[in-house]
């Protein structure tokens, strides 16, 4: 598990941790790491010509050690002072010791035109809000000069616990972040600022929060081991309904295709069967004769362990009431979640997951999609906390909120742009929802789902465009992925 933690928790364990250790220490623990990864993008250190941008604080501090360690190997070394009476006063001397030269605000243009790297100390987890207008017009001129940029900790300008960018913020090629990942590291859109992030151990260990070692990390990701842990594998025991029978209301007769694609991907992610229940059992029946299909209400359809409702569903809001009402895991997508009612989701019993994109989100919370995608991890929350549900919000970074809103976030690390294409989040619901009949709770089989359908995509495109029924096709091939196979 990749666990990123909130400032508050770093801050209180960097606290605990200083008290053990020499003054300083940190610091050069950070700068050593730093400068480390600034020899490695720069190739050959001696000669080479490095500017670092210097803010107030110890971000800045951090800047100057690293830059110390690069002059005494044989680099260029120019620190900008965004504050010249405010910077780190011992990172300061010993740069100037180690023959590093300082410019003023006004030359920066001038270094940044012959620099082979920029070093970004401007704020880290200090930052608040966006960045100042001194800061911003410095971001500009970095990107204008096109040269590579490492970053301290975290892109100045990107907000450590969200990952929002309020106005200008430093595109990072490297981020080299110390002592815990930040949750504005692993979400957009701070990840793509982000660039690739580099992780330099100082200490804090697992990042307990006040050293009891029961922090809990704000933001989870799962990696190949976790996900591996949590699909459900059939046993010699194993029949159909102990391996899952999942409900599928999807489709209609203007949109057959969703409930095909839904199919498609309960059937690959592990259910021992797929009732289908709707307006395009035809078309269903066509592309997967293994499907059980009823034209009826679904609490008619006969016994299943979970049902996906939504995609492609048009109108059909009693079939959605009908599932809405039953007593198992319910996974509500697309039309569903237009159609569904706030007040029943939030009385089920058993547990619920959503999964609207970031529009839908944005119908759901009565605000505009762009705010949704500026601020991912306070929407996901926000949701799950209104509908009492587990929120998975799809895009370029998957979230996945548990019921209530509270807890760990988790992010989605596979995910890809190729997946932004017509019928594959029908593919998602139909896989989620299989997980969900198998047994896993609605946080997992909403982030597994989302990972296994992130590398489906992967294997897919293999950098060419691809169709919805590529990835759904393309999921066992993930499965044996996860499982080393
Ligand atoms: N603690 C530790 O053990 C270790 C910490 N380490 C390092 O310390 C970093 C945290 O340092 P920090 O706390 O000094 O804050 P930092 O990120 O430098 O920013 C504060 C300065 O920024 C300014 N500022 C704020 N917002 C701004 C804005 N929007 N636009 C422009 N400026 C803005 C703010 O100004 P002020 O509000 O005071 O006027 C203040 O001067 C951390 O990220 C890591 O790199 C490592 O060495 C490892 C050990
Ligand atoms: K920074």
């Amino acid at each position: 598990m990749r666990t990123a933690f909130s400032v508050e928790t770093v801050r209180a364990a960097e606290l605990e941790l200083m008290a053990r250790v020499p003054e300083g220490a940190l610091m050069q623990r950070a700068a050593a790491g730093l400068a480390v990864v600034c020899a490695e993008v720069l190739g050959k250190v001696y000669g080479s010509r490095v500017v670092l941008l210097v803010g107030s604080g110890d971000n800045g501090g951090d800047a100057l050690y690293a830059g110390v360690r690069l002059a005494r190997r044989g680099a260029g070394v120019f620190a900008v002072l965004l504050s010249p009476e405010r910077v780190h006063a011992g990172g300061l001397a010993a740069f100037r010791g180690a023959g590093g030269r300082v410019v003023g605000i006004e030359g920066a243009e001038d270094v940044l035109r012959r620099a082979d790297l920029v070093v970004d100390g401007i704020v880290g987890i200090g930052g608040k809000g966006g960045l100042r207008e001194s800061a911003a017009q410095l971001v500009g001129a970095v990107r204008e000069s096109g040269v590579p940029v490492v970053a301290v900790d975290l892109p100045s300008g990107v907000d450590a616990d969200s990952g929002e960018v309020a106005g200008e913020a430093v595109r990072a090629d490297v981020t080299v972040t110390f002592g815990a990942y930040k949750p504005g590291l692993l979400i957009d859109p701070g990840r793509e600022y982000a660039g690739v992030v580099r992780f330099v151990d100082i200490g804090l260990g697992g990042v307990p929060g006040g050293g009891d070692g029961s922090g809990e990390g704000a933001v989870e990701a799962l990696q190949y081991a976790d996900v591996a842990s949590l699909l459900p594998l059939p046993t010699g025991e194993s029949d159909k309904y102990r391996r899952g029978v999942v409900g599928i209301v999807a489709g209609s007769g203007r949109y057959p295709g969703a409930a095909v694609l839904c199919v498609a991907g309960a059937l690959r992610g592990g259910a021992g069967a797929v009732r289908y229940v709707g307006h395009a059992a035809d078309a269903v029946i066509a592309r997967f004769p293994e499907t059980l299909v009823s034209a009826g209400p679904p609490s008619k359809a006969g016994r299943v362990q979970a049902w996906v409702v939504g995609p492609g569903l048009g109108d059909d809001s009693e079939r959605l009431e009908d599932v809405v009402g039953a007593d198992v895991p319910v996974l509500i997508d697309a039309d569903g979640l237009r159609l569904a009612d706030e007040a029943a989701v939030r009385g089920r019993s058993a547990p619920t997951l959503l999964t609207p994109h970031a529009g839908e989100a944005a119908a759901l919370l009565g605000v505009a999609r762009e705010e949704v995608e500026r601020g991912r991890l306070a929407a996901v929350r926000e949701l799950a906390g209104r509908y009492r549900a587990t929120v998975l919000l799809k895009g370029s970074t998957t979230l996945v909120a548990a019921a209530g809103g509270g807890g760990a976030v988790r992010v989605n690390p596979t995910g890809t742009p190729w997946l932004a294409t017509a019928g594959s989040g029908d593919v998602l619901s139909g896989l989620a929802g299989a997980l969900l009949a198998a047994g896993l709770g609605a946080g997992d089989a909403g982030a597994v789902g989302a990972y296994l359908h992130g590398l489906a995509a992967r294997h897919a495109a293999d950098g060419a465009p691809v169709g919805a029924h590529d990835v759904a096709a393309a999921i066992p091939a993930a499965w044996r992925d996860v499982r080393g196979d």
